[in-house]
């Protein structure tokens, strides 16, 4: 066996990683079970490099071990055992623990229930699972909550105003206004902007006549009695009461739901309500800490959070309390150059009381295990993330999994305890709850899923596209493709297409150039880099991240924005570091820019090559002194993760493989803040939305 799979080894279609396992834990079996040890550790090496964080035993195909064309898989098998009976057979070796059996001891492999795990992959799974548990219980919220909700979260009919202005200058420019059509959109309007969800239990007439006579937004508020809060529902605010609530609380959203928003008010309720809780002098304000996965992301929230809080509805003392700066996961919990391990864990864990992870969909198991062991057990933890995103690039899928527990809805308990807070009547909501009996996880109780879009207008191509692909609908996919949307450009693939997309792309990256020419600073030319991006889903080939940077690159020779073709290093040469360097402070996903830099030695100018660091800090490094990197005019929709850009090309290969997933569409789509621009055969984008990624992973289970 070991012969076999070194074999596949340098075929390419194991990992050295997973044939030396392999042989690891073969040598340590008895020789009637060394083959079927040998696969069996490969496969679960194997899965664990595809994101799986276990095999599972009752889901092995024989026809297709490895992802092997159904003959080579099947040979693979001669001699041994067929997959129902492995269980069975791995049962009582000394390589393997059954924790059903109540084995303690540690082993290489792990069976739990029908899963088969690396030791240390189980390990993390259960801290978090167990942390998860510990963490996924009631806080007490202050007397004075319901308040502070409603100082955070006012009602206001400015956007219900500037809609009926908009409504009123459309219908002047018609002959004969439709009424009737113009009342039902007025309808929608205080639907949409008030988050009206019991529009039955209003009365319109009434309604409509206020909304006819407003001359200004305050003139709206005759609508305060009109239409209750029980007869509305405004998620954020749900989302920040549940977290007050809850000592671990997970707010999930598309892009432009609020998130951000809504935890920079959460924030504000928090000081307030320590605040509240201090006596005499003291004021006792939380130690509050703001992390993201890559320095892209901590840079991203550092700006986006710093916007929210300055906007706050609250004293100027609490918005000075509340932090805006952000760093990085690893920074966070302090690395250590050329060890796995970090500066804080259980013995030596974080100074802080409440902790908000962004873009909590691209933090891997190990990483979750990691931080959740460093969590003083006091302190609150929020993530934050769109659980339809992709999953992290290594292994698990936390957000996903702890996400899905949202189909339970809120325990009896938990809604009334949100519906005092808030005011609004969750009961009545058809969004929580399922009907009947209600075994709710904790878990459930701690999570608040946003739906509605805050930057893509009800009319968006971007918005209406995202959510059809996450349906799983191909013709509504089909559909908002071919609908011609203002900010959505559909080519089909063609030479031609292929070609107007290099020249799309360097058009586009113009004002990024412009901005180097014009002696503009780092930070400025940093930003104008940002808004534009050429999104693949592959590395390799002619739709691949590699080959379209080189046509890029030629066309900017070509036209004249940069010098020679050759040349490795130019001003403006966009770069990614690939590899972490822990002493540099750059870490993997990383954008730096080479500029002359003429500031250090104006004598004689250097090129070095600029990054913005997660506290918006800039920092430069001479380009011989980087670590691995790579040119970033095009990046994998992968590597795109927690930015995003203005301007959005994507494209798709011409033939399905499955590496085209829905959620890697989505991730790509959502990428997009203004306009996209899709280079791809919709045949392609049919099949791509049809298939889900899943990865194996225990972790639902145990915290169901
Ligand atoms: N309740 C609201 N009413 C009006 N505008 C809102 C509301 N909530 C958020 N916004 C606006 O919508 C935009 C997006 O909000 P925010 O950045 O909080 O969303 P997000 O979910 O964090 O976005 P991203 O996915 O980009 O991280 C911001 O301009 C914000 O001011």
């Amino acid at each position: 066996m070991l012969k076999r799979l070194q074999d596949l080894t340098k075929q390419g279609v194991l990992r050295q990683l997973d044939y030396q396992f392999a042989k690891f834990v073969a040598l340590r079996s008895p020789d009637s079970h060394s083959s079927l040890v040998a696969l069996v550790a490969a496969l679960v090496s194997h899965e664990l490099g595809k994101g799986h964080v276990c095999l599972m035993l009752n889901k092995i195909s024989a026809q297709s071990l490895f992802g092997l064309p159904s003959r080579v898989s099947v040979a693979l098998l001669d001699g041994l055992p067929e997959p129902e009976q492995w269980t069975a057979e791995l049962n009582g070796l000394p390589i393997v623990s059954n924790i059903e059996q109540g084995d303690q001891q540690a082993t290489p492999l792990v069976l739990d229930g029908g899963r088969l795990y690396l030791h240390r992959y189980w390990h993390f799974e259960q801290l978090v699972a167990s942390k998860l548990h510990h963490t996924a219980q009631p806080v007490e919220p202050a007397a004075i909550m319901p308040s502070v909700l409603n100082e955070l979260f006012p009602r206001t009919y400015t956007y219900l105003y500037q809609a009926l202005q908009q409504l009123k200058k459309a219908d002047s420019g018609q002959a004969s206004p439709n009424e009737m059509n113009t009342a039902e959109i007025r309808r929608k309007e205080v639907c949409d902007k008030l988050d009206v969800v019991r529009a039955e239990l209003l009365n319109w007439d009434e309604i409509d006549a206020i909304l006819i006579a407003a001359t200004k937004a305050e003139e709206l508020s005759a609508l305060d009695g009109l239409v209750p809060q029980a007869a509305c529902l405004n998620w954020q605010k749900v989302a920040a009461a549940m977290a007050i609530t809850r000592q671990f609380a997970v707010i999930s959203g598309g892009p432009g739901t609020g998130k951000t928003t809504t935890v920079a008010k959460l924030l504000a309720a928090l000081v307030m309500q320590a605040d509240h809780g201090s006596t005499g002098e003291e004021v006792a304000t939380p130690t509050i800490k703001l992390v993201a996965p890559t320095g892209k992301a901590a840079a991203r929230l550092t700006e986006s959070i710093g916007m929210a809080v300055q906007s706050l509805p609250v004293d100027p003392e609490v918005r000075k309390r509340i932090p805006t700066q952000s760093s990085t996961i690893h920074r966070l919990l302090g690395s250590v150059p050329n060890q796995v391990d970090f500066r804080h864990h259980h013995d030596n864990p974080l100074h802080l009381d409440v902790l908000v992870v962004d873009e909590a969909s691209m933090v891997d198991l190990p990483m979750m295990a990691r931080l959740l062991d460093a969590m003083p057990p006091h302190a609150k933890l929020i993530l934050l993330g769109d659980r339809d995103q992709l999953a992290s690039v290594e292994a698990g899928a936390v957000l996903g999994d702890i996400c899905a527990f949202s189909s339970q809805g809120y325990s009896r308990q938990q809604e009334q305890l949100l519906s005092q807070l808030t005011g609004f009547d969750l009961a009545g909501s058809h969004l929580t709850g399922i009907d009947g009996a209600r075994a709710v996880s904790p878990v459930a109780d701690s999570l608040c899923m946003l739906q509605k879009s805050y930057r893509f207008h009800a009319e968006s191509g971007i918005g209406k596209l995202a959510k059809a692909i996450n349906n799983g609908n191909p013709y509504h996919v089909e559909k908002v493709c071919q609908h011609g949307f203002k900010d959505i450009n559909h080519y089909s693939l063609s030479a031609e297409s292929y070609q107007t997309m290099i020249n799309m792309t360097v058009n586009f990256y113009r004002d990024y150039f412009d901005a180097i020419e014009l002696g503009k600073e780092p930070k400025e030319v940093l930003k104008a880099f940002s808004a534009v991006r050429l999104l693949c889903a592959l590395r390799e080939g002619d739709f691949g991240v590699v080959g379209l940077n080189h046509r890029i690159e030629r066309e900017l020779v070509r036209i004249g924005k940069v010098g020679q073709a050759d040349e490795t290093w130019y001003e403006g040469r966009p770069i990614m570091i690939t590899r972490n360097d822990h002493g540099l402070g750059l870490y993997n996903g990383d954008i730096g820019i080479a500029m002359i830099d003429k500031k250090v030695n104006p004598e004689n100018p250097h090129l070095r090559v600029f990054f913005e660091m997660p506290d918006g800090s800039i920092r430069s490094v001479l380009p011989s002194r980087l670590p691995e990197h790579e040119t970033v005019y095009a990046m994998t929709i992968h590597k795109s993760q927690g930015s995003e850009f203005a301007d959005t090309l994507m494209v798709l290969p011409s033939e399905f493989s499955p590496i085209l997933t829905r959620e890697l569409i989505y991730t790509g789509v959502t990428r997009a803040k203004e306009k996209l621009y899709l280079f791809a055969l919709q045949d392609v984008i049919n099949r791509s939305v049809r298939l889900r990624t899943e990865r194996a992973s225990g972790l639902a289970c145990l915290l169901g």
